[in-house]
């Protein structure tokens, strides 16, 4: 334990001055304010959840599925909220948005290492995100980390292989006839059974996000391209199609 130093007030403990003095509008119009808190209060909930992902996957690496599942019911929920949020960015309108759109130069959400540091660590690993950060900072020796380490996707294979599953190569159809045993004996199999539904909860809540995130773009610059320089709306459909438990949504089917 720590000391806690004499008379440390609120502000003191939550570094409130560093954190209050971090919005700077570039532009003089209101809603920028807006803008920069929201994508910060978004960071901030992203750190929360890589450092609830970090813990839910060195658990399950230990088969210590009921604490990992405590971690990733509260992932869930902080998706939720993240996902709730751009409720509020909607009040934002084209016109106004348009209004200071130009200070942001070539900056994009595109550029954020925590969203693509939680896509490598649920299990989307796709190198060439990380060739989009200086060779030698730190965000990108944080990526390199991120694709060395094991996402909660290998964490959860490793769990089946451990509890007798043959997963065999690996591929979408290897894993779902594994989950499909697990499915159709769900009561024999319970804990792989709800950690299952533990995972294609948090995929379900990134697609939502995702979708949300198109809605809101579609909405405030329609099929503009993007300032990171992707086609905008389009690009981010696409993205839509990603999954981290392809296996789990098709076996489904065959259940
Ligand atoms: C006015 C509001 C917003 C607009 C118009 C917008 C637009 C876009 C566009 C067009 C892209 C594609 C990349 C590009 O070419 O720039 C993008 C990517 C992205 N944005 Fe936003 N965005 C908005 C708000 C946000 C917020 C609040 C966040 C939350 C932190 C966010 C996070 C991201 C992320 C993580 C990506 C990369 C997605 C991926 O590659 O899968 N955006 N955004
Ligand atoms: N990509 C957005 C700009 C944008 O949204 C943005 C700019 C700077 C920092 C974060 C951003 N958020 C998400 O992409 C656009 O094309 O208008």
């Amino acid at each position: 334990m720590t000391a806690t130093p004499d008379g440390m007030t609120y502000a003191d403990y939550l570094q409130l001055d560093a954190l209050l003095s971090a919005q700077k509008p570039l532009s003089d119009l209101h809603d920028e304010m807006l803008f920069i808190v929201i994508h910060q209060t978004k960071e901030l909930w992203m750190k929360q959840m890589l450092h609830e992902l970090r813990l839910a996957i060195s658990l399950l690496a230990e088969d210590r599925f009921a604490e990992a599942s405590k971690a990733m019911a509260r992932i869930k929920r902080i998706q939720a909220v993240m996902t709730l949020s751009w409720d509020v960015l909607s009040t934002l309108t084209p016109v106004d948005y348009l209004k200071f759109r130009d200070v942001l130069g070539t900056s994009s959400g595109f550029q954020s290492a925590q969203f693509r540091e939680i896509e490598f660590r649920l299990g989307l690993k796709e190198p060439n995100f990380v060739s989009h950060y200086a060779e030698g900072s730190k965000e990108r020796a944080t990526l390199e980390r991120a694709l060395d380490e094991p996402s909660l996707r290998e964490a959860a294979i490793g769990a089946l292989e451990r509890a007798g599953f043959d997963v065999g190569d690996r591929s979408e159809s290897a894993l779902a006839a594994a989950w499909l045993k697990i499915y159709r004996d769900a009561d024999r199999w319970f804990e792989l059974y709800e950690l299952a539904e533990k995972l294609i909860d948090i995929d379900d809540a990134l697609v939502a996000w995702r979708h949300k995130h198109v809605l809101t773009v579609e909405r405030i610059i329609g099929n503009k391209p993007g300032t990171g320089g992707s086609a905008g709306a389009p690009y981010l459909r696409r993205t839509l199609e990603k999954r981290v438990f392809p296996e789990l949504w098709s076996m489904r089917t065959e259940l």
